[in-house]
């Protein structure tokens, strides 16, 4: 038993170990978390399933893809989640496990979660799906894929909902291409993007002289679209008095231009989009109930990337071979620091901001190996605060925000400093010699001593550089 189980502090002895086996009889592989969410005890289903050096005291983001913090909302929220275990090599693929925890108290006290971990089946994971321009390997994205085709052949109203960047227009054409409108127009119009009237006007067209410099009539989208279908993005954004027209529409099939009397037939289907909750929307009074009901008949929600981490670096290799076929630099490989960096990232921009990572570090970089020294700035200066040992003054940080931090020697040398995400800074030539000059020409070192990424010393080089002044 021994050799399968391991524990950990107070809690353990031949009692938890019993009740822990006897959990695992009900509910399968289990880990015991303690309050910090490190391992305090791995069952011996779960020590079946993870690999050998598991053990009491790792945390859990030593063992799963993901950042600390982001591990720790999914422990929170006790929502199923799908992570996958980090790899240890780069030709490893990662191991997805559907993840759950519970929360274990004791008189009111936190002792930490219970992890029921369900592995993924390996040939049902690994399969690879291209569906209408998309790629994954997820279990989720291609049921997801399963559900357009359904959707598709139907008049049912769909309603996305996603992160930006998921994918949630490319789903929208799909949905178009798929169903027995393809040969008709797919218009899609951007309802946060315009204002109110404009947005009418855009919408149901309007008639001559309505207002101000409509000096023709306009068909407006609805029109435009017949027989085909409509895509409303961010709809969470559409004002309340059009929500109400829109309302009208879905359910009369017809639309009154801006100026105009007379409804107009409309043959249009319907799928919209939107990054927000929209039941929150509708709690919090923004939203028209009715309206949401009609509109998400079929409801689809697709993952954001970090959710489905398996797709990273497949898909990153994808978009760099696109680059390389554009010629120029040929990018063979991404070193695994680089790849375990790019894993490891939340990407708020989802796929979208994968390929434009991808494109900036097929330009940036210059060898055949892509290194984390070529990914975005964001990579190395969002994630982490900023130490400026050398001359704080130049930094445009007011020194107000100046914080006292508790940690490595290196930063008790000078007053470390946050930078908030977005935030830039600015490094002047000089800091960068004495950095240069401290760290012996070594330029990552220097890096590490400014608190800038490679990128960004390196840039900053080539331009004083061509500016003369180095
Ligand atoms: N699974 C995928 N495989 C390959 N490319 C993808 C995938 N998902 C999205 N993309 C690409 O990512 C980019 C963003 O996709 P899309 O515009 O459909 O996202 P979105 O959710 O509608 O974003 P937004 O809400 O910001 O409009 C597009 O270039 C699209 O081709």
């Amino acid at each position: 038993m021994k050799r399968v189980f391991r524990e950990r502090g107070e809690e353990g002895g031949q009692a938890l170990q019993h009740a822990l086996g006897a959990l695992e009889a009900l509910a399968g592989p289990t880990l015991l978390l303690d309050e910090r969410g490190r391992v305090s005890a791995v069952g011996p289903e779960a020590r079946g399933l993870l690999p050998r050096e598991v053990g009491a005291g790792q945390r859990l983001h030593e063992i799963f893809v993901g950042a600390a913090d982001e591990l720790h909302a999914l422990l929170r929220s006790q929502r199923e989640g799908m992570l996958s275990l980090r790899s240890r090599g780069e030709r490893e693929a990662l191991r997805p496990f559907r993840v759950r925890a519970t929360p274990r108290t004791a008189e009111g006290r936190a002792l930490g979660w219970t992890v029921h971990l369900s592995s993924c089946a390996a040939t049902e994971d690994r399969r690879e799906e291209r569906f209408h321009g998309m790629w994954t390997q997820d279990p989720r994205m291609r049921r997801l894929f399963r559900i357009v085709e359904k959707a598709a052949k139907t008049q049912a109203t769909v309603l996305l909902r996603g992160e930006s960047g998921t994918g949630k227009e490319r789903v929208a054409c799909a949905l178009h291409a798929l169903s027995p409108r393809a040969h008709g127009p797919f218009r899609a119009i951007n309802c946060a993007a315009l204002a109110p009237t404009l947005l009418e006007s855009e919408l149901f067209g309007h008639v001559r002289g309505a207002f101000t410099g409509a000096v023709r009539d306009s068909p407006g989208h609805f029109r435009l679209a017949q027989g085909g279908t409509l895509f409303l993005d961010e709809v969470a954004e559409m004002p309340p008095e059009l929500q109400a027209k829109m309302l009208r529409v879905l359910e009369t099939h017809t639309i009154i231009p801006v100026g105009g009397r007379e409804p107009v037939s409309v043959d249009v289907r319907i799928i919209s989009a939107t990054h927000r909750a929209l039941r929150r929307e509708v709690e919090q009074g923004r939203f028209r109930a009715d309206l949401m009901y009609r509109l998400r008949v079929v409801p689809i929600f697709l993952p954001a990337l970090r959710e489905r981490p398996g797709d990273i670096l497949p898909l990153a290799e994808q978009f760099l071979a696109e680059f390389n076929a554009q010629g120029g630099r040929q990018v063979k490989r991404i070193a695994p620091r680089a790849r375990r960096q790019m894993e490891e990232y939340p990407w708020p921009g989802n796929v979208r901001e994968l390929r434009n990572a991808m494109e900036y570090a097929h330009v940036m970089g210059e060898r055949e190996t892509l290194t984390e020294a070529d990914l975005p700035p964001e990579f190395n200066e969002q994630a982490r605060p900023v130490r400026l040992p050398l001359s704080p003054a130049s930094v445009t940080t007011p020194a107000s925000e100046v914080e006292a931090h508790s940690c490595s020697s290196r930063a008790s040398r000078a007053p470390p400093r946050e930078v908030a995400p977005g935030e830039t800074i600015e490094v002047s030539l000089d800091e960068i010699r004495r950095a240069l000059a401290l760290a012996r020409g070594r330029r990552a070192h220097a890096a590490e001593l400014l608190g800038i990424s490679r990128v960004t010393l390196w840039r900053r080089l080539k331009e004083a550089e061509e500016d003369g002044t180095a």
